[in-house]
């Protein structure tokens, strides 16, 4: 373990006092891994079976599993096909504490590498909207990987600042997670990388930081709706100092009990300004938990939701930059042509619920299907509108991958399904041609879902007993 800052080991002392030595030990411990079942592909108790192993459920996530020691979960086919996330286990107690219902808005503020957002997207089941924002475009970019691996449908991802969201979306969200940029402390010790970014200024940096984009949350939030902020680190000025702020400048907002865990410590007040509510917010400290260090508060905005049909609409957001912006970003998207829908509906009949061509948009040849936005949501730099199911080509369509990730074996009735085990699943994610023997698909030739245990995984061609790999190089191992 690399020298941790004395600065910081000095706050820690007086901040823990009898607790330190043990907090300071757990510095020795190995890191903690863990995954994450992606609930809208696998239910939690079909995972284990899938992956021969020891597996022990982490307590307090309903479903998260502790990583067997030596296994390298990463290279399991069915990560490729999005069943599970790795993920340590204090980072999952975010999006499990913000509780979800199917048809909500929901708002992931600070959203990338989307560790949080697919489990917010999973509990959505298909429903709603996942609005799912990061300022970096880079990040953003990753963001949108994660979410299309994990088969998410109803999501805007965006590449915004809080403020140009906030002007769009006024109250517009029924629950918004804000899983903050921070000083990262309770990172020391799976990547010791972050040790030698810190510096004593860094939480004070940050703490304004959070200040600024948790007061354009709450714009954002309805009246009755939730909002978690959460962060990665220990020092107080970003955990109750934030919290307090929120509590001070927006008497609206009040702070709520959380489905607690025995490990879980309580907010200190004193941290804060003293406001005995704060107790009602979470610490999680590696050395009482069997993580790295997180810490939680589960605000209301008081009062009663409106219901959506009687609400104002969202406000047209226009600066100079976007009226620039190509024409028809500011438009409706058209739907397909006759000829088009054709073409489609004959590809789509192949899904036992096969999506609608009319709820379809295209958009120079790319079709999507995308979640109804208020107006001016079009005028936001998105990275994805809802999910993106293919090209339509002169007389053909040819599928997406992010398409195929959403599909199984028992949604999509042309498939060719293999073992994790069978060596043509690796040769498959590295981009070969597989042999297909008569009788493992249903049809002798063209377009089928290639499934690792029933998971859809990508797509390929069949032709001759050859199946033409389709999966796209950028995802390839
Ligand atoms: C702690 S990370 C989020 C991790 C993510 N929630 C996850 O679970 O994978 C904080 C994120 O906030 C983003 N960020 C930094 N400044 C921001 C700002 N002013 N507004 C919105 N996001 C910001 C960073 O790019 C970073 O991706």
């Amino acid at each position: 373990m690399a020298q941790l800052p004395q600065e910081f080991l000095t706050r820690m002392q007086e901040m823990l006092g009898d607790e330190f030595d043990a907090f300071l030990t757990s510095y020795d411990a190995p890191r903690t891994a863990g995954l994450r079942v992606n609930t809208k592909k696998c239910r939690t108790e079909d995972f284990p079976p899938l992956v021969p192993g020891t597996w022990k459920k982490i307590p307090w996530i309903p479903n998260g599993y502790f990583v067997p020691d030596g296994m390298r979960m990463g290279q399991s086919p069915l990560y490729a096909a999005g069943v599970f996330y790795l993920q340590e286990p204090s980072a999952m107690t975010p999006a499990s504490r913000l509780p979800i219902e199917p048809g909500e808005r929901v708002l992931d503020l600070c959203a990338a590498p989307g560790g949080k957002a697919t489990e917010l997207n999973a509990r959505l089941a298909g429903t709603g909207l996942l609005v799912a924002n990061d300022i970096s475009n880079a990040r953003a970019k990753a963001l949108l990987r994660n979410l299309e691996l994990f088969g998410s449908e109803n999501v805007l991802v965006t590449n915004e600042t809080p403020a140009g969201l906030a002007d769009v979306f006024p109250g517009f969200f029924d629950k918004i997670l804000v899983d903050a940029p921070c000083s990262g402390e309770g990172m020391f010790r799976k990547d010791e990388a972050v040790i030698g970014t810190w510096t004593p200024e860094r939480p004070d940096f940050f703490a304004d930081l959070q200040r600024e984009i948790t007061s354009n949350a709450v714009k954002m939030l309805r009246p009755g709706g939730l909002m978690m902020y959460s962060t990665c680190t220990f020092a107080p000025q970003e955990d109750e100092g934030t919290v307090s702020f929120l509590l001070e400048n927006f008497p609206e907002m009040e702070l709520i009990e959380m489905e607690g865990y025995e490990g879980f410590s309580k907010g200190n007040p004193v941290w804060g300004n003293g406001d005995p509510e704060i107790e009602k917010t979470v610490r999680i400290w590696p050395h009482k938990m069997n993580g790295e260090g997180h810490y939680l508060a589960l605000f209301r905005k008081k009062g009663e939701a409106i219901p959506y049909e009687t609400e104002e609409k969202p406000i047209e957001k226009k600066n100079k930059k976007q009226k620039n912006r190509k024409k028809d970003r500011g438009t409706e998207a058209p739907g397909p042509s006759k000829a088009e829908k054709q073409i489609l509906s004959d590809f789509l009949s192949r899904m036992t619920a096969p999506i609608p061509v009319e709820e379809l948009e295209v958009r120079a040849g790319k079709v999507y299907h995308s979640p109804s936005l208020p107006d001016g949501v079009r005028n936001l730099h998105f990275l994805r509108n809802g999910l993106y199911l293919g090209e339509l080509k002169k007389d053909r369509f040819e599928p997406s991958q992010p398409f195929a990730v959403t599909l199984s074996a028992d949604k999509f009735k042309d498939y060719m399904n293999l073992k994790a085990d069978d060596e043509r699943t690796e040769k498959y994610l590295h981009g070969e041609t597989i042999s297909v023997e008569p009788g493992e698909t249903a049809s002798p030739s063209g377009w089928k879902l290639v499934c690792v245990d029933g998971f859809g995984l990508g797509w390929g061609k069949l032709v001759n007993g050859t199946l033409k790999n389709k999966y796209p190089v950028g995802w390839r191992k």
